[in-house]
């Protein structure tokens, strides 16, 4: 085998569609073309490309491999064109199960491969359920370089990078399947930085981009030198093919430095992780658009915003749906936020159709009072007229609820619960104004919406209000959205005792209350629709509570 000194390695930072096996091995055809053309040696692709990550129960399906077994074959059959080899993620098939794995194609042979040591099996993640742990083993040899490879979470621990460096790899090259949540990016970096300052080696870090259910995967690939320091910085939240240059120099290898994207932060970077995540679930799933009721209140204008910004004016439809308890003002601001995003608006009263479950009601109801069953049947009407819009047009219903709201079971089962997804289901209420502030003033590049104030500024700043009865503020019923989401915060993310938060200087029947919503509405959120997530600990997978629970912690310090 000759020994190489210079590389080209190509970066493959694309969005595959999970199970779309044929479309993936496609576009993978495409990135090798455009790698070749720029003289690549080796293209990088991200785990499980050739399937999508994470493909969950269906790596238990034999059809399921046996079509990702032939994609790698008619890929290797490529490869003997001399042109560019490939790293590919893809299921492995061994007697004892199945591993997540790489393989090398290069000069029409399956020239290597190596299987995920560490599987993730915490927050989102579930792959012991799936897939049998590969052994720690030395480094692949690429044309007389050896390059190690561990897969994702493979570097999340010390043991698999200590065994390639200790078996004499050269460069790391790390595919992932890495999903965005808050601040994932400085976590990333320390990991892979640690990673390099303890083997020395260069590293490569390709992450896939992609909406895919509630994930959302950021991209954000980079290269780093063996002091740690960045060579190379992919955009975050949108596909590039990038090559990176190498040079042996010495024992070690340098990338020649490249272009380092910047990368969004904070609210800017979890609006367009909703924008990707909506656009992704309703492009992937095939619905030709999405409608929502537009109340001209906070939540559904933050989600028709990105809506607009993720499938284009001409794909958000908008009813405002008034009753009798709905203002002049709400009219006014959802009529405004419609024209200023530039879609279809529609005014469908619900009087007739809530009166008439009230008629239908009334022999049945004799002699009870006016209660939460007349506002919900409001909501559930509301629900319904959208969910007959989608039946005979085919627009996916998108469903406003935020974080707080979902919490504490504030919103209406089978009303305006009613829908396929929720891009606002992990962001609290208190940032949900923050981003309407923020989308006035700024815009993702990508996004498909105008500029400028698209949210009426009436809507942020007027009281929040459910206008399902006269004069009803939601700070009637719930503690103030600050106090609420801080008290949230602590209970959900942080898994808080009562008696800290108490200490903290929140009042403890605040507090009291608000866990206990939160327990009772653990039957709703079983029933809600998905929706993005952002945080560390979501409302999906993140968190997994029982329905039937008896526990509450009373307060005391020390309790259990
Ligand atoms: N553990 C459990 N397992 C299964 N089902 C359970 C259950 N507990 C109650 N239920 C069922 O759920 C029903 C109660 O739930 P549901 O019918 O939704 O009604 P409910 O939660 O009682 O009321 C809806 C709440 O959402 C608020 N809301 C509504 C609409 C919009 C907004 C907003 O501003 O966003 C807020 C409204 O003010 C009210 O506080 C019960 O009648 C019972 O049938
Ligand atoms: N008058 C209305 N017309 C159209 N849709 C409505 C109307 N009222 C409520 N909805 C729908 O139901 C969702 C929940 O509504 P509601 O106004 O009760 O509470 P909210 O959580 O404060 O939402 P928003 O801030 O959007 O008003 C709204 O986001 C909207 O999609
Ligand atoms: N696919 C994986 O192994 C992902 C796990 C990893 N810790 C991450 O979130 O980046």
């Amino acid at each position: 085998m000759t020994v190489t000194d210079k590389l080209s390695i190509a970066i493959a930072q694309l969005n595959p569609v999970m199970g779309d096996i044929s479309g993936n091995l496609a576009k993978a055809r495409a990135a090798r073309q455009q790698a070749a053309l720029a003289g690549a040696d080796l293209v990088v692709f991200t785990e499980l490309f050739i399937c999508g990550y994470p493909p969950e129960d269906l790596v238990l399906k034999p059809a399921f491999l046996d079509a990702c077994e032939d994609a790698i074959a008619d890929l290797t059959e490529d490869t003997k064109d001399g042109g560019p080899a490939l790293l590919m993620g893809t299921p492995w098939r061994v007697k004892a199960g199945v591993h997540n794995a790489v393989v090398l194609l290069d000069g029409g042979q399956v020239a290597g491969r190596r299987f995920k040591v560490e599987l993730p099996n915490y927050g989102p993640f579930d792959e012991k359920r799936v897939f049998i742990p590969g052994q720690l083993m030395g480094p692949l040899d690429f044309r007389g370089v050896r390059i190690g490879v561990p897969i994702c979470e493979d570097i999340w621990e010390p043991d698999v990078t200590e065994c390639l460096t200790e078996t004499g790899a050269e460069i790391l090259i790390v595919p992932n399947g890495s999903p965005y949540w808050r601040c994932k990016m400085d976590e990333r970096l320390n990991i892979a930085a640690l990673r390099v300052a303890e083997s020395g080696l260069p590293f490569i870090y390709a992450n896939q981009v992609c909406g895919q259910d509630e994930l959302v995967f950021d991209g954000a690939s980079f290269a780093l030198h063996a002091n740690s320091s960045l060579a190379f910085q992919l955009p975050a939240f949108e596909e590039a093919v990038v090559l990176t240059e190498w040079r042996r120099e010495g024992d070690t290898w340098l990338c020649v430095d490249g272009p380092k994207a910047h990368l969004e932060e904070g609210d800017e970077a979890d609006y367009r992780a909703c924008m990707l995540g909506l656009r992704d679930y309703v492009n992937k799933n095939r619905f030709p658009g999405i409608v929502l009721g537009l109340s001209g209140g906070i939540d559904s204008a933050i989600c028709a915003a990105m809506a607009v910004d993720a499938l284009g004016p001409d794909r958000v439809h908008a009813i405002m749906l008034p009753y009798r308890y709905t203002s002049e003002e709400s009219l006014k601001d959802a009529a405004n936020c419609a024209r200023a995003l530039g879609i279809r608006y529609d005014v469908v009263p619900i009087a007739e159709p809530v009166e008439g479950f009230e008629k239908a009601l009334a022999p049945l109801f004799d002699g009870t009072n006016r209660d939460l069953t007349e506002e919900n049947l409001q909501s559930r009407t509301r629900g319904t007229i959208l969910m007959s819009v989608s039946n005979k047009f085919g627009p996916m219903v998108v469903t406003t609820g935020n974080k707080s709201e979902m919490s504490v079971g504030y919103a209406t089962l089978y009303g305006d619960m009613n829908g396929g997804f929720n891009p606002i289901k992990d962001i609290y209420k208190t940032q949900v104004f923050r981003l309407c502030h923020l989308r006035n003033r700024w815009k993702p590049h990508d996004a498909l919406g105008p500029s400028g104030e698209v949210i009426p500024v009436n809507i942020i700043t007027k009281p929040p209000s459910a206008e399902l009865r006269e004069d009803q503020k939601d700070e009637d019923s719930l503690p103030s959205y600050e106090v609420l989401d801080a008290v949230l915060e602590r209970l959900v993310e942080r898994e808080l005792r009562v008696s800290d938060i108490v200490a903290e200087g929140y009042d403890q029947e605040v507090v009291a209350r608000v866990q206990r919503l939160l327990y009772l509405a653990e039957y709703k959120r079983r029933q809600a629709a998905p929706g993005v997530k952002v945080t560390k600990k979501n409302f999906g997978r993140d968190r997994r509570y029982p329905i039937t629970n008896g526990f509450r912690d009373n307060g005391e310090a020390g309790a259990t």
